[in-house]
Formats: structure tokens, C-alpha cells, sequence
């Protein structure tokens, strides 16, 4: 059997299982179900419960392993927490084998808690990346990835409303992405269990390319994204998407580049917010790096504070990219 063929099978049972019930609160998403947390990101119910999903799983097969989850169970709890819960809970039962109890919720979203580090293994959860897509009714994708030593090892990305291929005139939705160190980058679609391996599109130039950015300028600086692709030539117009997504739609070739340019440069990314898109490009041949062209540090706990800004592309415009980056961002 291959190298973490067990955790690949568990990962992929608990995103999909997440997936779903992302979608059918997609399918019923209404406003009131939207509460606000400290940072003022929306958070819905479908995250807790997507959480809750994939913690419940990985605890079934691998109870001593820990996990970095971006939830916490706080606004579920006590009296005002009850009415939230409840649809948690029932939404919850839903895909799981073994209906859970109050109690049992709140506990498997907390065990989400971890604080992360550099030793032995580790999962991360990003529930829904792209809330704001999500409660849009865009792109977003449930992200699962395992971390041993401080090195991504195995990543799944649940993306339900991603079209299947971009460039086919139907349009099915709903891809998972899957990868294991060394053994490359898959996409199968939720309707299938067949996958398929992917690649980075083959670029020489890159004025050729094209690139994507989040959909939220808060996230992402557009204005100096823009300027970049005019000192490379870069002709298309952004691909902008929430989410994960970005890293599968460049994996698979879809486009060539993908910039997240720090607006603060207080702000540190999160490790679940990366580390499952980190390794599909990488498996699929692709180069991941901060705006200071550094390679990315998932050691050192809950965000990666030793880098600034991600930067996705090709091996052959490498150079080229990050030129252009350090030019307009840093001022080089
Ligand atoms: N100032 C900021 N700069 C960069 N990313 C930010 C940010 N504030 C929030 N985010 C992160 O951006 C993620 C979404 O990224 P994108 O814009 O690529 O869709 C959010 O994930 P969640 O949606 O899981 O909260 C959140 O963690
Ligand atoms: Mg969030
Ligand atoms: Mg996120
Ligand atoms: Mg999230």
C-alpha cells in the first residue's frame, strides 16, 4: 500500500462529507443564519458543521492526532448559543454515521484547537475557505491537509461549485483535488470516484499568462496586482475567485499565476488557509512562495508568520514573477 494511503482515504471520506453540507446550506443560506465574529468575518453555519464533520472523521481513525482548525464552538455555547446549535447539531447528523449530542459537537468543533508547531503530526482544517464566496454564492472549497514536521504532506480540497473543466461548454460542478507528497496532484469530480492527474499549464513567457486573485481587495491588492502584470506583459484580465480554488484552477492549468499581495503588512496568513492548496500546486509542478520569494513555513504554529504574501507559478517564469513582485510591492 502506498505512503499515507489510509489518511488519504479518510481525509477525502471527511471533505466530501463537509462538502455536503456546505451545499445544502448553500441551498437554504439565509441571511439570519449569519453571525458575526470578532475579526468581522461572516461565519455560517455551515462552517461549525463542516468542522465538526471532518473532526469527528479524522478523530475515528486517528484519535492522537491534533488539529488546527480555524473555528472555535464560543458562539454555540449557553442559552444565546442554543438556537445556532441546534441547526449546527441537526445539520451535522445529517452526514455523519453516528448521530453526535450536544456535548459531542461542541467538543469536536474545539478540538480544532491546536496551536501548531514544528514536531510530529498534525492536521489542518479550513471548514470553508472563502466565506464570502461562499455566502455569495461563489467558489469555495472545504481544505484538509496533513502536516508532519512542519512539511505538508497530504492535502484535499473539497470545491462544489467549481465547474468540473473550465473549458467544457457543460457545466458540471463540484471537484475534489487530492495530493500526497511525492505522488502527485488528482482531481475527481463528485460525481465520479475515477481521478484524473494534474498539471501546471507549460508557460514560457510570461505575457502569455494569465493570473487570478481574490475576489476581495481586502484580501488582495488589485492595484498592485495590475501593475505587476503590466510590467510582465500580462495582457488577460484577472481571473478573480475565493477561495482555494485559486491554487486548483492554476494546478490544473487553468491559469498560470496566482498573487496575494499583503494589504497590511501587520496581517499574517493563516496555515489553513495555505497549506492544502500549497500542495496540490506543488505536486502538480508548480513553485509556491511569499512576495520575499521564501519558501513557505507551516511550522510555526497557527499562521506563517515568517512569510508575507503568497506567490504561485511556474517553474519556467519563476524569476521573471517574482522580479516583477519584488519591484512593485517591495520597491526593489
Ligand atoms: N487582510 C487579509 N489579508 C489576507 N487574507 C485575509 C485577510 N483577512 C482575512 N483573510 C483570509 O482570506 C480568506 C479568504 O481568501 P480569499 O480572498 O482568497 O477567498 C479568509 O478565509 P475564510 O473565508 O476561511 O475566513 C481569511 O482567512
Ligand atoms: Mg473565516
Ligand atoms: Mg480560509
Ligand atoms: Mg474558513
Amino acid at each position: 500500500m502506498s505512503v499515507l494511503a489510509v489518511e488519504r482515504a479518510v481525509a477525502i471520506n471527511a471533505v466530501l462529507r463537509a462538502s455536503k453540507v456546505c451545499q445544502k446550506v448553500f441551498q437554504s443560506l439565509v441571511t439570519s443564519d449569519t453571525v458575526i465574529k470578532k475579526d468581522r468575518s461572516p461565519v455560517t453555519v455551515a462552517d461549525f458543521s463542516a468542522q465538526a464533520v471532518v473532526n469527528t472523521i479524522l478523530y475515528e481513525s486517528f484519535p492522537n492526532d491534533p488539529i488546527v482548525g480555524e473555528e472555535e464552538s464560543g458562539s454555540l455555547r449557553g442559552d444565546s448559543g442554543k438556537e445556532l446549535r441546534d441547526k449546527v447539531l441537526s445539520l451535522t447528523n445529517t452526514v455523519l454515521d453516528t448521530p453526535l449530542g450536544d456535548k459531542e459537537l461542541l467538543d469536536a468543533i474545539d478540538r480544532g484547537s491546536y496551536p501548531g508547531g514544528s514536531h510530529g503530526r498534525m492536521w489542518t482544517i479550513d471548514p470553508i475557505d472563502g466565506t464570502m464566496g461562499f455566502l455569495r454564492g461563489e467558489q469555495f472549497c472545504v481544505g484538509l491537509a496533513l502536516i508532519i514536521d512542519g512539511d505538508v504532506h497530504l492535502s484535499v480540497l473539497g470545491c462544489p461549485n467549481l465547474p468540473v473543466d473550465f473549458k467544457s461548454s457543460e457545466i458540471e460542478r463540484g471537484c475534489l483535488f487530492v495530493a500526497v507528497k511525492g505522488q502527485g496532484a488528482f482531481q475527481r469530480n463528485f460525481s465520479s470516484t475515477e481521478e484524473t492527474q494534474i498539471h501546471m499549464a507549460d508557460i514560457s513567457s510570461p505575457s502569455a499568462a494569465s493570473f487570478c486573485e481574490s475576489v476581495v481587495p481586502a484580501h488582495s491588492s488589485h492595484k498592485e496586482a495590475a501593475e505587476i502584470a503590466s510590467l510582465l506583459g500580462i495582457t488577460k484580465p484577472p481571473l478573480r475567485l475565493d477561495s482555494m480554488c485559486k491554487y486548483s484552477t492554476v494546478a490544473r492549468g487553468d491559469a498560470d499565476i496566482y498573487l496575494r499581495l499583503p494589504v497590511s503588512m501587520d496581517y499574517e496568513e493563516n496555515i489553513w488557509d495555505h497549506a492544502p492548496g500549497y500542495l496540490v500546486v506543488k505536486e502538480a509542478g508548480g513553485i509556491v512562495t511569499d512576495i520575499y520569494n521564501k519558501p513557505l513555513d507551516f511550522s510555526l504554529g497557527r499562521t506563517l508568520k515568517a512569510n508575507k504574501g503568497i506567490v504561485v507559478m511556474h517553474s519556467k517564469i519563476h524569476g521573471q514573477v517574482i522580479d516583477a513582485v519584488q519591484k512593485v510591492v517591495l520597491k526593489q
